[in-house]
């Protein structure tokens, strides 16, 4: 396919995705299956157009004066993927699967257009609503944060240390420019490539089918981390999903101790048993329904709490979710992570420790939860966690990255250049 159709079938997705309200996965999956002649770098170019066009929706729509799908998708390539208005008109000139485009004068008049005169959270590429609480978390550099959260994420990979190392993953994974991960210390990063370029099958890999690494952010990996499980202790991973977390702890207790590994939707638990054997765990036993967890009440050394969350620190990775997201979204959210930590500290042994973590930046989800928290429960102190991040992490002089306000750590794609994440620990007395 040449550009104009490549174009086409961006504005095709994007018009399917904002009508009929599609998760992009299905509306690129089906948009594949329609169309079997595209070749998969047709397919890697045309998903990377929809996703930058979704990530920077409203930067381009300033930009471009404008926010249509065609705008959308026309504004990727003139501000993100170095293609000239003179270049995008001659390349498109004669191809009859080329959507209409503005006249190059019209084009190169709207990129006049400064970026500086939009508002705020244009410039920052969040919804307006949304702005007082990146305030609250980042203060002076809140529009720098949420403008990075609208850039292309890396590929990270966790190598399984129970079966191998960083050096004998990258020595059998074709990525280019892959290379250790700066803060985590058993992390590969593969980089986003640029404009079309297509990410990496890392799954696809015979070392991945081997068991030798899992897909999981650099920040998700610093979070299991930092719960400091050792081989001996008996874990409650209390919020599992897939197991990410799981995994990654299993590893580091070298297949010692004890994980529990519940969700109250068990079916979220399914893929976890071809994980877990792919990478040749035996410390993680599946608990399907609570009431397996009763014998547990106040047995246990760490229990974690990866609790539902808005999702905003992964919004480069899912930039729909950051248009979808609304106030009664968050509202929910924070309810539901109140009553899951209520449930989750009964397990907790005096001298126990309680773990939370969200893949958020919001400080409604993370530091008011932690604050509030420690109000409802006298019994938990939180716990000092400098000398933990200077053991888990590989850069010795990686700052501290400290929430502005309050409690425990906060990870962002500025900070630590991870997806965000936010970690907080807190002690049952004994
Ligand atoms: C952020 S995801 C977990 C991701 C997973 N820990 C990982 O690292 O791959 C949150 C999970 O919490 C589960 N959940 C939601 N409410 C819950 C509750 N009240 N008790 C336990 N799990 C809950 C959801 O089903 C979802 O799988």
């Amino acid at each position: 396919m040449r550009l104009g159709g490549r174009l086409q079938a961006a504005i095709e997705i994007l018009t399917d995705i904002e009508t009929r309200h599609r998760p992009v996965p299905d509306a690129l999956k089906d948009w594949g299956l329609s169309h079997r002649f595209a070749g998969s770098g047709d397919r890697g170019a045309i998903g990377n157009l929809v996703h930058d066009a979704l990530r920077k929706r409203a930067s381009h729509g300033f930009v471009m004066n404008g926010d249509t799908p065609a705008d959308l998708a026309i504004g990727v390539l003139l501000r993100q993927w170095g293609v000239t208005p003179a270049e995008l008109v001659a390349e498109l000139d004669g191809d009859r699967f080329a959507p209409e485009i503005p006249s190059l004068a019209d084009l190169e008049a709207r990129l006049q257009r400064p970026l500086t005169e939009a508002p705020a959270h244009v410039q920052a590429d969040i919804p307006e609503w949304i702005v007082p609480e990146f305030e609250r978390a980042f203060g002076a550099e809140w529009v720098a944060e949420a403008a990075m959260l609208a850039d292309r994420p890396p590929l990270d990979l966790r190598v399984n240390s129970l079966c191998t190392d960083q050096a004998s993953v990258l020595a059998a994974l074709e990525a280019p420019g892959a290379e250790v991960t700066r803060l985590a210390k058993l992390g590969i990063r593969v980089p986003a490539g640029p404009g079309p370029a297509r990410q990496v099958a890392a799954t696809s890999e015979v070392c991945f089918a081997k068991g030798w690494f899992e897909i999981q952010d650099e920040g998700s990996q610093l979070a299991a981390a930092l719960m400091g499980a050792r081989p001996d202790d008996q874990v409650l991973d209390y919020c599992a999903g897939g197991g990410g977390k799981s995994l990654a702890m299993a590893a580091s207790m070298g297949n010692h101790g004890q994980i529990h590994a519940f969700d109250a939707d068990r079916r979220r638990l399914a893929p976890m048993v071809e994980r877990l054997r792919r990478a040749g765990v035996r410390n993680v036993q599946l608990v399907e329904r609570a009431a397996g967890l009763e014998g547990l009440v106040g047995r246990l050394d760490r229990v974690l709490v990866d609790a539902p969350c808005t999702g905003t620190g992964t919004w480069r990775r899912r930039a729909d979710a950051k248009w979808r997201l609304s106030e009664k979204n968050l509202a929910d959210r924070m309810a539901d992570q109140d009553a899951v930590l209520d449930s989750a500290a009964r397990f907790v042994r005096p001298g126990g420790e309680l773990a939370y973590v969200t893949c958020s930046l919001l400080p409604s989800e993370n530091t008011a939860r932690a604050e509030a928290f420690l109000v409802r429960h006298a019994d938990f102190e939180p716990i000092d966690l400098a000398g933990r991040w200077a053991s888990v992490t590989a850069d010795a002089a990686a700052p501290l990255p400290l929430a502005r306000k309050g409690l425990g750590l906060v990870l962002s794609p500025r900070r630590t250049g991870t997806d965000g994440f936010y970690f907080v620990a807190f002690r049952r007395r004994a």
